[in-house]
């Protein structure tokens, strides 16, 4: 059986998906200049879309991560496709790399070890994995689970005064 997921809840909707990944641009703006993006899939794959419309950047890489099974159950880290090599040389200088978000860091970790000098950027962060990340909008707690929009769809809410969750 898998452990239960976290306690709280953070459901994100497109609308503020996209205000949250375009305020990261703004934020990364003041950064850089970036020669190119590096997404980490899947999840970065979104914001990297915002971004790279934003910053005006044509050139993106993916490193292919996947390591949650069952949604909140986090196993081994499996890298699927790698960096190319020409962009991983000088360390990854000039390069963003952008995910959704950030929680343990060990995601993040394998990334940086691969491109040191990337700027790394993710939406939403957690403690655990705050330090991992250069530049991030907002920050939930560890006991949280971000829902992503293109994870949800609309269900039928019970109203609160017969007990539903929160
Ligand atoms: O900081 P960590 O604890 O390593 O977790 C963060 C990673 O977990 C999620 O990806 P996931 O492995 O679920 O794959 P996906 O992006 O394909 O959904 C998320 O998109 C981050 O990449
Ligand atoms: N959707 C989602 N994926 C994750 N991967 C690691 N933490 C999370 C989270 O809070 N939400
Ligand atoms: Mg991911």
């Amino acid at each position: 059986m898998s452990p239960a997921p976290p306690d709280k809840a953070f459901p994100v909707s497109w609308d503020q998906f996209h205000r949250d990944a375009r305020a990261l641009a703004w934020r990364l703006s003041g950064s850089g200049p970036f020669s190119a993006i590096v997404c980490i899939t899947r999840g970065g794959l979104v914001p990297a879309a915002i971004i790279s419309r934003e910053l005006g950047i044509r050139l993106i890489e993916t490193v292919c991560i996947a390591s949650y099974h069952d949604y909140t159950t986090q196993g081994g880290l499996h890298v699927l496709k790698d960096v190319d090599d020409a962009l991983a040389a000088n360390g990854g200088e000039g390069i963003l790399v952008v995910d959704d978000l950030v929680d343990t860091g060990k995601t993040a970790r394998v990334v940086r070890d691969r491109l040191p000098k990337a700027h790394v950027a993710t939406v939403y962060a957690k403690p655990l994995g705050r330090p991992l990340v250069d530049t991030f909008i907002t920050e939930v707690s560890q006991d949280t689970w971000i829902y992503f929009p293109w994870d949800m769809g609309y269900t039928f809410q019970p109203p609160i005064a017969q007990g539903s969750a929160g």
